[in-house]
């Protein structure tokens, strides 16, 4: 079974199209990207969401930093654009793994057309790799299910991982939709995923989109229903992982992973190599971001809490790799990650 929605960033002509992810489920309408600086304000806003898929985003946002800087005399101006881009979102590392790379593009070449077409080239290697990557994780992630588990059963997800997260396919929903295609899992638990509704607004659109059975829940019921024996498994994605197999994910992970722990239930992390930061020993060292008390006091418009009050909005959490059982990548599976485990699977 193939994920309906093929991508939410498309790369048409020197141009950027990004599906605005603020209006999903209600609305589908795309944004036109012709300038870097309308690439940054489209992360920084969650128009395009999902650590693979910032980074793709920010990979084409170089593409058109080069063009609008064609005449300079030097790149700096395009460095000053990565470098504002970099800080978009401060906790995925894929922003700036995907910077990096095509800034090494960039400095192998002088003349601006040779550059440019360059730079096209890679960011649209970034883009497929990924997809190609996803899928390849699935069927790790998939086939360990399968071997893991005697017969069908249900899963827990957080957040939004799908297509609409990554360049394709999705991480830790795509290994749920290759999951479901073969039968080893029948049902999803999604958590709505508070305050910016990942998971009600595009997790379970991305479900119903290909057909799989699902239930939406508040994350506050994780517990309960971990305590009914109903998953077996919760499955999420990553945002960073730390040397040591700590995992920055959205808000709200951690608390889920110590829940599933208590009940028996095992905890999957899928996430691309691209993913992980080896320069960071372990998790308190990855930063976390910090968003808008805004995204607390509304919901749809409509204020819901009272003037004058103040509101804590972390976007990420650390869940330490002592409480992740399998931390999936396209390279394989690693049971019970740390440190030397991740060194051997990600110089491989
Ligand atoms: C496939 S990585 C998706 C990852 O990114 C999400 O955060 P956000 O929606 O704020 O970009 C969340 O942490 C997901 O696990």
């Amino acid at each position: 079974m193939c994920t309906p929605l093929n991508s939410a960033i498309d790369w048409q002509g020197n141009t950027l199209w990004l599906l605005d992810q603020r209006a999903l489920p209600v609305d589908t309408r795309w944004l036109e990207c012709t300038h870097v600086d309308q690439v940054n304000e489209a992360i920084q806003t969650m128009v395009v969401r999902g650590a693979p898929a910032i980074g793709i985003a920010a990979a084409y946002g170089v593409v058109l930093s080069a063009i609008a800087h064609r005449a300079a005399s030097t790149i700096d101006p395009i460095i000053d654009d990565c470098a504002r881009l970099a800080q978009s979102r401060p906790t995925a590392v894929n922003l700036q793994w995907a910077i990096d790379r095509m800034l090494g593009v960039l400095k192998k070449h002088s003349a601006p057309q040779p550059a440019i077409d360059a730079l096209v080239h890679e960011a649209e290697a970034i883009h497929r790799e990924d997809i190609e990557n996803n899928l390849t994780l699935a069927e790790h992630g998939a086939a360990f299910l399968a071997q893991q588990e005697p017969a069908s059963f249900a899963v827990m997800t957080h957040c939004n991982t799908g297509a609409l997260a990554t360049g394709g396919h999705g991480t830790a929903l795509g290994i749920i939709q290759t999951a479901w295609s073969r039968g080893v899992i029948d049902h999803v638990v999604v958590n709505e995923t508070r305050p910016w509704m990942q998971g009600a607004r595009l997790t379970a659109w991305e479900l119903q989109q290909s057909g799989i059975s699902m239930a939406l829940q508040t994350e506050g019921a994780a517990g309960l229903t971990f305590s009914s024996g109903k998953t077996r498994w919760l499955i999420v994605g990553a945002d960073r992982i730390a040397a040591n197999g700590d995992v920055a994910n959205k808000i709200g992970t951690y608390t889920l992973a110590i829940a599933a722990r208590h009940h028996g239930m095992r905890v999957m992390v899928a996430a691309p190599i691209s993913t992980f930061d080896l320069s960071i020993p372990d998790g308190s060292h990855i930063p976390i971001e910090t968003r808008s008390e805004d995204e607390l006091f509304y919901q749809g418009g409509t204020r819901i809490a009272p003037d004058g009050i103040r509101a804590f909005n972390p976007a990420f959490d650390i869940t330490p790799h002592t409480l992740i059982d399998a931390l999936v990548t396209e390279q394989g599976v690693i049971e019970t990650p740390c440190r030397e485990k991740i060194e051997n699977h990600v110089k491989v």
